[in-house]
């Protein structure tokens, strides 16, 4: 049994792995877990950090995770190493920052085949920003396309680390994985701390256990931590008697003490999600820290949808679920929203729609909740003429025009980086999006970075996917708040029926209502289903029409097809059908399938 509870600082090693989206971050922790056999090979699944079903289903990191690694150097002494695994898509940057508070290191992965990309950079930023020591880490060399040299001269030239240190590995077939060990040995600090002060601890993640109530993830930055402990959160005030500590490889392993320097988990016993706040500070009652760790950057909601359960009696389950989410999700927040066609609901803020997608489906899977989502819309600055100004984040919520003197939207600064070649095509594909080409810098043969001014509500919908095909995936995209600008904006009713669905509604800036009114009343032509009658679907601005389609009348009779006889596959197909029902929402006497409301994501403009 390794012994993991008396560590002195020169001992521990505190990093996290950054990268930009898939060039290899998971796929090297697993490695790494592998080689210091913290995870028996009989036992090992690939991408064992991302413990989240959506997360290996998709193949993408999205909360970060710690775990303790023991490591043989070749100096002959054990290592402890804290090992912060990090999510790479732009919509998750703040989980990255989050993990970077309790590191003194970095390691920075690029892939061999793409060489530097835009969250490559502005990963490498927040690393340097928060002053730790970075590895960079060449991924994928067994790969023939792999070209590491020049991905060096990318690092030096891009992002001014110096690469002499930079280690070529695979975390496919686990060479070089070695060499990385030693160099996080070798190149990160330990860090630093006092063992005889009074508790100081930041945390970095929590997560609400039925049994145990929530248990918060820590870095200890003074003193120690122990079973029966009487802490304090330093913000929140709430008082707790330590139920337990440990750290997770990753199963939960328990151990009697934290110490200084160390990351791991304590067991707070209190049963509200809301007590226990990302980035509080935990401290002894009796004997308290001066003052609270530094906290990090507060993550913005960028994006806000209508979320509404299918059947009305679920809406205090929702509520309750958005909490237990909140807890390690600090970023997600909702307010009531009601809406004519929906009923009660929440508008829930995201940082994006990775996020939202995210949300929805835990929501759904780990909850047993069937939502509807309406379209995303941004924090819309409208002045009305009485010298009001008004946040509306929600189409519903915008005053009659009549009573609006201008509307400001949020702005963006982006950065994409291309090979030349695509430049035109990026270029254009900005311009049909509102934005504006401010700067254009050559990298280097291979790269350009270009920058815009674009706004918020264009990129959110289908910009990404847009951007990736039309550079055959080359592309990346990286971006942040700039300010808020007035735009003319008009808010597009959908009419089912003759009647205005509240749902369905969105804003959207005047040269563009007419071609998304059109293409949005064909895409809802093919999503709604025949029903008995026709229903005509409208798109328009105030009392005016400006687009129509129709969805044609059909009687509909499965049991038809069943040749009387069979009654077992008659149930079936009724409970399919019924099944079928669960995800329509009767809007009037329409039936109304839930992807309706997001079919404004579908629409090509
Ligand atoms: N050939 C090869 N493929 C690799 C290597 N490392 C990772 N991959 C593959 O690259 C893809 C992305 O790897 P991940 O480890 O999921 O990437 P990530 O950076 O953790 O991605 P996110 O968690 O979504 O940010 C997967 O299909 C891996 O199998 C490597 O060294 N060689």
């Amino acid at each position: 049994m390794v012994n993991m509870n008396t560590f002195d600082t020169s001992h521990i090693r505190n990093f996290s792995i950054v990268a930009h989206i898939d060039h290899g971050k998971s796929t090297i922790s697993d490695r790494i877990l592998e080689l210091t056999r913290t995870v028996e090979e009989r036992d090992m699944e690939s991408q064992l950090l991302d413990t989240m079903d959506i997360e290996r289903e998709r193949g993408i990191t999205i909360k970060s995770n710690a775990v303790r690694v023991m490591y043989d150097a070749d100096d002959g002494e054990t290592y402890q190493f804290n090992l912060i695994d990090t999510p790479g898509h732009v919509d998750f940057t703040y989980e990255v920052s989050r993990s970077l508070a309790a590191c003194e290191g970095a390691v920075l992965v690029v892939d061999a085949t793409q060489g530097v990309e835009a969250q490559t950079v502005s990963n490498a930023s927040l690393a340097m920003n928060a002053d730790l020591d970075i590895v960079p880490a060449i991924n994928k060399i067994d790969l023939p396309s792999a070209h590491p040299e020049e991905v060096k001269v990318e690092i030096e030239d891009e992002l001014a680390i110096p690469a002499d240190d930079a280690v070529c590995v695979s975390g496919k077939t686990g060479e070089g994985i070695h060499d990385l060990l030693e160099a996080i040995v070798f190149l990160v600090s330990p860090p630093k701390g006092d063992a005889d002060k009074p508790l100081k601890a930041l945390i970095l993640d929590s997560y609400f256990d039925e049994y145990r109530g929530v248990v918060a993830t820590v870095r200890i930055f003074d003193g120690q931590v122990k079973k029966g402990d009487h802490l304090r959160m330093m913000q929140g005030g709430e008082e707790f008697l330590v139920d337990g500590v440990g750290v997770r490889r990753p199963a939960e392993f328990a151990l009697d003490a934290l110490g200084v320097g160390e990351v791991g988990f304590v067991v707070t016993g209190l049963k509200d999600p809301e007590a226990v706040h990302v980035g509080d500070t935990l401290t002894l009652v009796n004997n308290p820290c001066d003052a609270p760790c530094e906290g990090y950057r507060e993550a913005k909601p960028m994006v806000y949808t209508g979320l509404f359960p299918i059947d009305n009696k679920d809406y205090e389950n929702l509520r309750d679920a958005l909490e237990k989410l909140h807890v390690n999700d600090p970023s997600l927040i909702w307010e009531p929203e009601t809406s004519a066609a929906l009923g009660f609901g929440f508008r829930v803020g995201f940082l994006g729609l990775l996020h939202m997608e995210v949300v929805k489906e835990r929501l759904e899977r780990e909850f047993d909740l069937a939502l509807i989502a309406t379209s995303p819309s941004v924090d819309y600055h409208v002045y009305k003429t009485d010298g009001e100004m008004l946040e509306v984040r929600s189409p519903q919520d915008l005053p009659d025009v009549t009573r609006i003197d201008h509307i400001e939207e949020p702005y963006l600064k982006a950065k994409i980086i291309t090979p030349p070649e695509y430049t035109g095509a990026v270029m254009q594909l900005a311009i049909e999006h509102r934005g504006v080409t401010t700067d254009m810098i050559h990298l280097s043969q291979k790269s350009v970075e270009m920058h815009f001014d674009i706004p918020l509500a264009e990129l959110i919908l289908d910009f990404f996917d847009q951007l990736k095909s039309r550079t055959k995936g080359y592309a990346s995209l990286d971006y942040e708040f700039s300010d808020y600008r007035m735009s003319e904006l008009v808010k597009l009713d959908i009419l089912l029926s003759g009647d205005e669905v509240d749902a369905l509604s969105f804003i959207v800036h005047k040269d563009k209502a007419y071609s998304l009114a059109r293409g949005l009343c064909d895409k809802l032509k093919e999503i709604i289903p025949r029903q008995l009658f026709e229903v005509p679907i409208q798109g328009a601005i105030g009392n005016k029409i400006i687009a129509r389609s129709t969805v044609k009348a059909r009687r509909k009779d499965v049991l038809a097809k069943c040749y009387g006889g069979d009654i077992s596959r008659k149930r079936k197909l009724l409970e399919k059908q019924k099944e079928g029902k669960k995800r329509m929402k009767a809007i009037g006497s329409v039936e109304v399938p839930q992807e309706a409301f997001l079919a404004i994501l579908k629409v090509e403009d």
